[in-house]
């Protein structure tokens, strides 16, 4: 099937490296020149495990990028992989899903025959069907049920593990509203749902955009119930883990994301978990249970640091932070603890050393002005430093020597498996 994907970020890059890999004909439309040269180059523009190899092995045959909106002329299929980021008040911006979906119907306005456009952002109910399809509409001159196809088919992938997420999901969600788009998305997805383990579900197109909402609404506040049991075995001198270690043997409850600390960031749940309270509070409803998972995420950073200046006199310390990408296996840094606990630190006037695997150049990039010390390697960062916080849990940092810190003192905000005895304090954040 030949397939143009619109965006060539973290979702849209993977998606067509992937869609690639099972044998379709792949254009990444992208309005970054530097993502479609790197693209075109056989390189990968993100860090993304797999992602290198299948692009360095299909661009230039069944995958390229460009930034001429035409090509999807020759696509039976467009993908919609655009940024549905926040407003300042936590709603959701649509400019970005408008400007595009105005670009797509110009050039579709060419195209003879049917076409497919399927959103995979995390869009709210109704923006499949009352924001983009009229745009698409209007700008084309096709119409929705005649040479028009509307499908919301939203990702759950997840960074780190993006390529092997999307190539083996436990589940396909497809909101269609004829069964002519469900036919082609099912033509689309055949070899990844010949998995038995990947569950098919096919609904509504409101369906489908609530469907990932709950789904990170659930998952961030399973993390933010956690983060507070963790904080309540603290107060009570209680090993959290030992204790979500035994509830997580509950089948109905099971043993993922049961791990407390830091809390969540990314591009995903803090955008997503504000889009729905807003669009929740919008409906007439208010979200009390979700404002209060936020909350509990927001004081984590802020907690850990307090935790830091129980042990060492914050004012030109030498803190070293290791970890700066939101999670491991990521060079993302959107919303990450580890720059929420910086910017506290450099609040009360800590110098900063951090390190970070692969994040560092996003961050140095992204941060110009941000008064830190980058160092080569753990070792470097912990070279004379007063303290040591653990902000993401890279599994490097599991064997890390203590040697050369001044004080020995760490906080841990993820739990890794640190050598406690060498450490002159050793606190984790939730337990
Ligand atoms: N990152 C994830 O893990 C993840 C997972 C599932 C779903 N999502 C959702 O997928 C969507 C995309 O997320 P992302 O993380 O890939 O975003 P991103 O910011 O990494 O990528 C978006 C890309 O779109 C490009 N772009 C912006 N305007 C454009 C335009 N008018 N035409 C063409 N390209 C344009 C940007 O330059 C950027 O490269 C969001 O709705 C997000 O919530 C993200
Ligand atoms: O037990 C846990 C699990 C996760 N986290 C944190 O939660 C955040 C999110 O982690 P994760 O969900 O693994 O990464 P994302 O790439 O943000 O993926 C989420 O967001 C994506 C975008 O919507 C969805 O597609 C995925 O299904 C959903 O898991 C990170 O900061 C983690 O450190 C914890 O603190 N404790």
């Amino acid at each position: 099937m030949n397939v143009s994907i619109i965006g060539s970020g973290y979702v849209g890059t993977t998606i067509a490296a992937c869609l690639a890999d099972i044998g379709h004909e792949v254009v990444n439309v992208e309005i970054d020149e530097s993502i479609v040269e790197t693209i075109n180059a056989g390189e990968a523009p993100i860090h993304e495990a797999g992602l290198e190899e299948r692009i360095a092995e299909h661009a230039g045959t069944r995958l390229r990028a460009t930034t001429d909106y035409d090509a999807v002329v020759d696509t039976d299929v467009t993908l919609l992989c655009l940024p549905t980021p926040q407003k300042d008040d936590g709603s959701l911006d649509l400019a970005i899903m408008r400007a595009a979906s105005e670009s797509l119907g110009d050039a579709l306005a060419a195209k003879d025959g049917d076409h497919l456009v399927v959103v995979k952002s995390t869009v709210l109910p109704g923006t499949t069907e009352e924001v983009v399809g009229p745009i698409v509409e209007e700008h084309s001159g096709k119409r929705v049920g005649e040479d028009l196809e509307l499908a919301m088919n939203p990702e759950f992938l997840r960074m780190g593990t993006a390529v092997q997420d999307f190539l083996e999901p436990d589940k396909l969600v497809l909101g269609t509203t004829s069964d002519a788009a469900a036919d082609t998305l099912r033509e689309l997805y055949a070899p990844i749902l010949e998995n038995p383990d990947t569950h098919l579900v096919e609904t509504d197109v409101r369906e489908a955009e609530l469907i990932k909402y709950a789904n990170n609404a659930f998952l961030a506040a399973k993390v933010s119930l956690v983060n507070e049991l963790g904080n309540v075995s603290k107060a009570y001198g209680a090993d959290a883990y030992e204790v979500l270690e035994a509830v997580g043997l509950d089948d109905r409850i099971s043993d993922r994301f049961l791990r407390s600390g830091l809390g969540w960031g990314g591009s995903c749940f803090p955008k997503d978990v504000n889009a729905i309270r807003a669009g929740a509070r919008e409906q007439g409803y208010e979200p009390e249970l979700l404002d209060a998972v936020v909350e509990v995420n927001d004081k984590q950073p802020r907690q850990l640091v307090a935790l830091l200046a129980d042990h060492v006199d914050l004012e030109g310390a030498r803190i070293a932070v290791l970890g700066l990408s939101f999670k491991p296996g990521t060079d993302d840094i959107r919303k990450s603890r580890a720059l929420e606990v910086i910017d506290s630190l450099r609040a009360h006037d800590a110098d900063v050393v951090a390190y970070d695997p692969v994040a560092m150049d996003t961050v140095r990039e992204t941060y110009p002005d941000l008064e830190i010390e980058y160092a080569d390697s753990p070792a470097a960062a912990l070279e004379n430093a007063d303290s040591a916080v653990v902000a993401t849990d890279w599994p490097e940092f599991d064997d890390l020597s203590f040697d050369g810190m001044a004080r020995r003192v760490v906080v841990d905000g993820r739990r890794i498996d640190v050598d406690e005895d060498v450490l002159e304090v050793y606190e984790g954040l939730t337990w």
